[in-house]
């Protein structure tokens, strides 16, 4: 990719010598060959999967029954921990993974469920893997009342009479009825700190990434009263920066956080230009010197915030008269060094930023890319569980691209959105990023299905695809002494067919599989993850 590496993939690094406990009295172990890689087969032990519970078979609406992939599927148990060997020289990488139901309340969406966090750790030659629910408040509740107790992303408990309609309002705005499921992502913070983050302030869980086991909440110890936060913070070893729209007084707070600290420290603020309320903000890129705050049509919503039901764009709203803008700022002043109007966008996911310079080393502007969505919101449709399920060979994906904004630091009113390469390349689908690698679609499909690695100065991509498959997020790892920024391996979790899964690595430059090591049993798809260098 043309352009400086982002913080959040520099600080990704190498590892050694996690470990996992397993209750041996417990642990039912075989032998079963699960590894092969291109070299050697090999063998791995497996604990726990016998407490596997029964598992009813959904069904469509139409009483088709569904996939048979474990990716749109509930997590099967709390807890378990198992080995296999492969070579490698990998740390712990943790990624997401999902409960969809608890007792008999099924989530709906994608965005929806209770958090699991994966572990695999490679260590000379072997892996070891995890999962285990964690313990947030929201995740207690409902497992000791068998039902929904606070708000998530596309459900909320129902109001029993108009009092405590009134009650919710409030807690509402206090923030007390909002979740604490913190199901989006992973960070280490620069002390080591390892927190999982969700989209609310108070979905803020620190776990220990050894035994992935709860710590606790994340404690903000500023005065900050607002709710809600990016889900991906830009974190390195020396800051934690992320954005908090302000739903009041329409606009965002840009704050920066030090490792060792609790403490969010405002760096500058940037005021909405469109309204009525700021554009959702699930990521945002920075370059070196500045941080670009997104202002999209696609905007939180107070009123659908307070519905118990669905709405067709969940807590959010299009607002395409609203126009949509890009804002930029001075990482050391706080000061708005340019805003302009853009074309229409859908993003989830800014992928990465860099500065524009001219011959004589002055910044001209911004370069920023994101997985777009061509302006199309049915996207959030899309990721309905009963949609993801029900795939029946119709290629109902809407295209996305990696859409390049390029803002302009001369005065002009307006930047550019463009596709920063042919669609085609990556078959016309585009999330679930790490800077080159991404998620992109083998057609036809409902969900991105392949592995695609961008090429942005080529203008071209590489994919890999396993049919009937479903990658999770792929991770880039460098190979320790690289000096190309593709020498490495990309590892993503599978969710394949027949309720199977396994990891897959592939080889960062030619982007051929180098291994594949089975799961004991299919994962649920999982959103985010990240490494934690081990000391
Ligand atoms: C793209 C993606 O992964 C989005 C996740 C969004 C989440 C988890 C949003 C969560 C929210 C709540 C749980 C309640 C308050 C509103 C909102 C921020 C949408
Ligand atoms: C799964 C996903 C977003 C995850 C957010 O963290 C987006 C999928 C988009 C499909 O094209
Ligand atoms: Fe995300």
């Amino acid at each position: 990719m043309a352009s400086s590496m982002s913080a959040a993939t520099a600080s990704k690094t190498f590892g050694s010598n996690a470990t996992f406990s397993g209750d041996v009295k417990e642990a039912i172990a075989f032998k079963k060959t699960v590894v092969s890689t291109k070299r050697s087969m090999r063998e791995m032990i497996i604990t726990n999967v016998a407490t596997r519970p029964p598992v009813s078979m959904p069904v469509t609406e139409s009483g088709q029954p569904e996939t048979k992939l474990a990716a749109w599927t509930s997590v099967r148990q709390e807890k378990w921990e198992g080995e296999l060997v492969v070579e490698g020289e990998i740390p712990i990488w943790l990624k997401w993974s999902r409960l969809w139901h608890i007792g008999d309340y099924n989530f709906r969406h994608l965005f929806d469920g209770y958090a699991t966090l994966v572990g695999l750790h490679f260590e000379n030659g072997k892996l070891k893997a995890g999962h285990r629910q964690i313990e947030s408040e929201a995740y207690k509740a409902a497992k000791n009342n068998k039902k929904l107790c606070y708000r998530e992303f596309s459900e909320a408990p129902k109001a029993e009479n108009f009092l405590s309609y009134l009650g919710d309002l409030a807690s509402l705005f206090s923030g007390a009825s909002l979740t604490d499921n913190a199901n989006t992502g992973v960070i280490k913070l620069g002390d080591g700190r390892v927190v999982c983050l969700t989209e609310t302030i108070k979905g803020s869980i620190e776990i220990n990434p050894h035994t992935l086991e709860t710590i606790g909440k994340f404690e903000y110890t500023d005065t900050y009263s607002g709710i809600i936060h990016s889900a991906h913070p830009i974190v390195t070893e020396s800051e934690f920066l992320t954005l908090l729209p302000d739903l009041i007084k329409p606009g965002y707070v840009v704050v920066r956080m030090e490792p060792g600290e609790n403490e969010r420290k405002v760096i500058g603020r940037v005021d909405c230009r469109g309204g009525p309320s700021p554009g959702w903000v699930h990521s945002f890129p920075v370059t070196e010197h500045y941080i670009i705050v997104p202002e999209m049509p696609l905007r939180y919503c107070a009123q659908n915030l307070l519905k118990a039901e669905p709405t067709p764009l969940y807590k959010f709203q299009w607002h395409p008269e609203s126009k949509a803008f890009m804002h930029v700022m001075c990482k050391a002043t706080g000061n708005i060094v340019a805003s302009v109007e853009v074309p229409l966008f859908v993003t989830f996911h800014f992928i990465n930023a860099y500065e524009d310079k001219d011959e004589d080393g002055r910044v001209t502007g911004i370069i920023a890319d994101c997985c777009e969505h061509n302006a199309n919101t049915t996207i959030l449709d899309m990721l309905k569980l009963q949609n993801l399920r029900s795939f029946n060979g119709d290629d109902v994906l809407a295209d996305a691209r990696v859409g390049r904004f390029t803002i302009p630091f001369d005065g002009s009113p307006m930047g550019k959105l463009e596709a920063a390469l042919d669609p085609n390349e990556h078959g016309k689908g585009m999330d679930i990023t790490d800077m080159l690698n991404a998620c992109g679609a083998e057609r036809p499909c409902n969900f991105p299905n392949t592995l695609t690695k961008i090429d942005l100065v080529n203008k071209t991509a590489k994919n890999w695809y396993d049919e009937g498959a479903v990658p999770s997020e792929p991770f880039f790892v460098p190979r320790p002494g690289a000096t190309e920024e593709d020498d490495g391996a990309v590892i993503s979790m599978i969710s394949d067919k027949n309720d199977e899964g396994y990891a897959l690595l592939l080889d960062g430059s030619s982007f051929e599989e180098i291994a594949r090591a089975k799961f004991p049993y299919g994962l649920p798809y999982g959103l985010h993850g990240c490494w934690v260098p081990m000391k």
